[in-house]
């Protein structure tokens, strides 16, 4: 079963101030760029010129393509590698001053805040010892330029800006991820909240509609936990909750995502799973939970749950409608008896396809 790890959060997905650098990016590249192309040019220095035009070019074309594309990280890398190569070429001229150098410190900046920690570690290492390597090339013969002072003076300043953007994307990405598992996972038992079961719910309706891949949903309610906590105490019911989260987590595959939508009512988004199946595997966990007793201190206390089912394309296409029967399943199984797994509710009143009570 799907649970919180950081894996949830590093499948291809983008963080959001990623793509508000980018754009920032790319309009000063378009702004500062047009001002270095007239420069370049009025200096007679024309291939940079053109190389700096075409930057410009397509910096004004991803201002465009990248509000439109679900996806950049491909634009992310393709645009920093043009930028830090058109760098190193305008570091190579020989009609350039020592002082265009200054820019190679951009490049640890812009490596960790577009590409993260480790991609932007080996893009910085890389373009930072093409430009050492540049330089040194470049003003071998200047010893004014190449000692040891300078080079110290060099070497430490990129080795500072590199480290602290280093360490700053690190403590991000954490922070990022500890307030990820806040928005969208319960402390008490670590299943995914009603937040997180919504997205989950919507990335399996799109399987749907694209590829009529099977879903169904499970509304879960326990039985009688109000007596829980008025016989034991409330400790004795959050144990029970976190007990029921763990016998989800034995049971389903790992990519149903469980998830606790409040207090003792849980939710279940089994993908790829047609309805007969889903309702083995809820009558599965239906069974375990009433058979299995859960102990607080010396008292074996007897645990049941009550879930109505509801299948895409079925019962409904939406999230409102599906959750809405398989909630009107569950209260109908809880005015059947409780203790069982409601499927159907024909226009009688009466449940059909419901698993009797375990006795
Ligand atoms: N310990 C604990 N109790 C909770 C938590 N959230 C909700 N509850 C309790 O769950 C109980 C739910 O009670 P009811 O809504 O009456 O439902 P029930 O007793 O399970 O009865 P039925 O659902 O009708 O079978 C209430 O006593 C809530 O205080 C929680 O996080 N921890």
């Amino acid at each position: 079963m799907t649970q919180y790890s950081r894996q949830d959060f590093a499948s291809g997905e983008v963080p959001p101030h990623r793509r508000a650098v980018l754009m920032t990016l790319l309009g000063l590249t378009v702004g500062c760029g047009i001002v270095f192309v007239l420069l370049n040019y009025a200096a007679g220095n024309t291939i940079l010129s053109l190389v700096e035009a075409s930057m410009v070019l397509f910096a004004g074309v991803l201002m465009f393509l990248v509000p439109r594309s679900a996806n950049i990280c491909r634009w992310i890398l393709l645009f920093l590698l043009m930028l830090f190569g058109c760098l190193l070429y305008a570091f190579t001229t020989p009609l350039t001053s020592p002082v265009i150098f200054v820019w190679a410190l951009l490049i640890p900046i812009l490596s960790h805040l577009l590409l993260g920690r480790w991609t932007g570690l080996w893009v910085t290492v890389f373009f930072l010892l093409a430009s050492a390597a540049i330089f040194v090339w470049k003003y071998w013969a200047t010893p004014e330029l190449l000692n040891m002072l300078a080079v110290a003076d060099m070497v430490f300043c990129a080795l500072c800006v590199s480290g602290f953007s280093h360490v700053y994307e690190i403590s991000r990405e954490r922070t990022e991820n500890r307030l990820r598992g806040m928005a969208f996972f319960d402390p008490l038992t670590g299943l995914a909240n009603r937040i997180r079961f919504r997205d989950v719910f919507d990335h399996e309706c799109h399987r749907f509609l694209r590829d009529a891949t099977p879903m169904c949903i499970l509304v879960i309610d326990l039985d009688y936990f109000k007596r829980i906590n008025d016989s034991h105490g409330h400790d004795a019911g959050d144990m029970a909750l976190r007990f029921v989260a763990d016998v989800f987590r034995r049971r389903l595959r790992a990519t149903d995502v469980a998830c606790r939508i409040g207090g003792e009512e849980f939710g279940i988004v089994l993908g790829n799973t047609q309805g007969e199946q889903a309702f083995e595997v809820a009558d599965d966990l239906r069974e375990t939970l009433a058979t299995c007793h859960f102990r607080y201190e010396g008292f074996a206390i007897p645990l049941s749950m009550t879930i109505g089912m509801a299948e895409i394309g079925v019962d409904g296409h939406d999230f409102k409608t599906l959750f809405a029967t398989a909630d009107q399943r569950l209260y109908e199984g809880k005015n059947n008896g409780r203790n069982r797994v409601i499927t159907t509710v024909p226009d009688d009143g009466a449940s059909s396809q419901a698993a009797m009570p375990a006795a």
